[in-house]
């Protein structure tokens, strides 16, 4: 059987919900779809670097709590980083970006992945920066090179919303989305409905693992003009860049103000929308919306996001699912690393045909 080794880069909720993955369900995953995973490196900004190219035991590091995880003193482990020589240098097949997102310009993730792409490594990663800002050149350098850029978990989680778009609606036209795209957020929202204070709603978000590690991003709408931008450039063919999306967040939505649109019917939601002109022209924007009982996303609550996608054959496809979670947003990774095997399992150099080659079964 084939396998894929991997470099975590970020070894947060996300890469180590991935990690108890691999280390919990390897086997059955690997019977069913074909191909095994193995981590050979880990780097995180508190832990340190690990690398072991026969592969990493995960089990003292899950056991660890996260907080108190230092790769220092281990063999292979160092108490820095080394982001750019494991992402270059250690032999990995698909290195994982799940460090945190930073919406300005995208660093140091936009860094990562174009090291890991320069080096002939495939690519997954849920984080939006270099997705959002830098996505056109990245996927082009991936062409390049020949190798897979992936990007799923970017934009609600696991919920495969962007390949659901590009396989599943062929032959339709898309005019638009309208979505709920920032499980923190849509989360306050409903909380702030039966009375929680916000400060408590936003501590309740991060222990549950839906927020950024600034929660601004999520409450004053950055997160959601990322998601816009590569939604409406993946879907809508658009180009967009920060400044064209409109953005405001719910800071400025009272408590009182939630409550009372309830009492009426209404619901207060984060709505991010873009909408594609007859000239090809899209415009996006990212703003908070009080919500009739019978609009499509009225009933999307808690860390659950929606896309409605305005089409011309089929009118309105709304579709819904998770939109924050570490371990919903490790299945995104999963879901990008089986997409990569189907691309390339039959490439001459790719990872799976080469370990069965090695191995003399074919
Ligand atoms: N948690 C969620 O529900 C979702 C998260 N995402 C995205 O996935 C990414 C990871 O999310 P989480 O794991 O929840 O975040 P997290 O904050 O739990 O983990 C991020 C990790 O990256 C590490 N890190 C930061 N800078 C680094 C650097 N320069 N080099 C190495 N490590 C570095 C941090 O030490 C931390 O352990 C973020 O970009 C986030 O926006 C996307 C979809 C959903
Ligand atoms: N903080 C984000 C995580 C996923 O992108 C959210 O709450 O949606």
């Amino acid at each position: 059987m084939g396998r894929y080794d991997l470099a975590l880069i970020g070894f947060g909720g996300v890469n180590r919900a991935l990690a108890e993955l691999i280390s919990q369900s390897g086997d059955r995953l690997a019977g069913e779809l074909g191909f095994a995973l193995r981590v050979v490196a880990i780097t995180d900004l508190r832990a340190g670097s690990l690398v072991d190219t026969d592969g990493i035991d995960l089990t003292p590091l899950l056991a660890a709590e996260p907080g108190e995880l230092s790769f220092a003193g281990l063999a292979g482990g160092s108490a820095d980083p080394r982001n750019e020589w494991v992402i270059r240098e250690v032999p990995a097949d698909i290195v994982v970006e799940a460090t945190f997102t930073n919406p300005s310009d995208g660093e140091p993730a936009l860094s990562h992945v174009r090291w890991a792409l320069e080096s002939g490594k495939h690519v997954c990663t849920t984080n939006k920066g270099p997705v959002a800002l830098a996505g056109r050149a990245l996927k082009r350098l991936a062409a390049e090179r020949g190798v897979s850029f992936e990007f799923e978990g970017s934009v609600l989680s696991g919920t495969p919303i962007l390949r659901t778009a590009e396989r599943m609606f062929g032959g339709l036209e898309i005019t638009g989305v309208q979505s709920i795209m920032n499980g923190t957020s849509n989360y306050i929202l409903g909380r702030l409905e039966v009375g929680i204070e916000l400060s408590a709603a936003i501590a309740e978000a991060q222990e549950l693992g839906y927020a950024e590690a600034d929660p601004t991003a999520d409450i004053e709408g950055h997160d959601v003009q990322l998601k816009v931008m590569i939604l409406a450039n993946e879907v809508l063919g658009a180009d967009l860049r920060r400044e064209d999306v409109f953005r405001e967040g719910i800071s400025a939505i009272t408590p009182h103000e939630v409550r009372d649109a309830a009492s009426k019917g209404l619901r207060w939601k984060l709505v991010g929308s873009a909408t594609r002109h007859e000239d090809g022209s899209v415009d996006a924007r990212v703003a908070p919306l009080a919500l009739p009982a019978d609009h499509p996303l009225a009933g999307i609550s808690g860390p659950v996001n929606a896309v409605a996608f305005h089409t011309d054959l089929l009118g309105t496809v709304t579709v819904c699912g998770p939109g924050a979670g570490r371990v919903e947003t490790a299945y995104a990774l999963l879901s990008d690393i089986i997409a990569i095997h189907q691309r390339h399992a039959d490439d001459e150099t790719a990872p799976v045909r080469r370990v069965l080659q090695e191995t003399h079964r074919v």
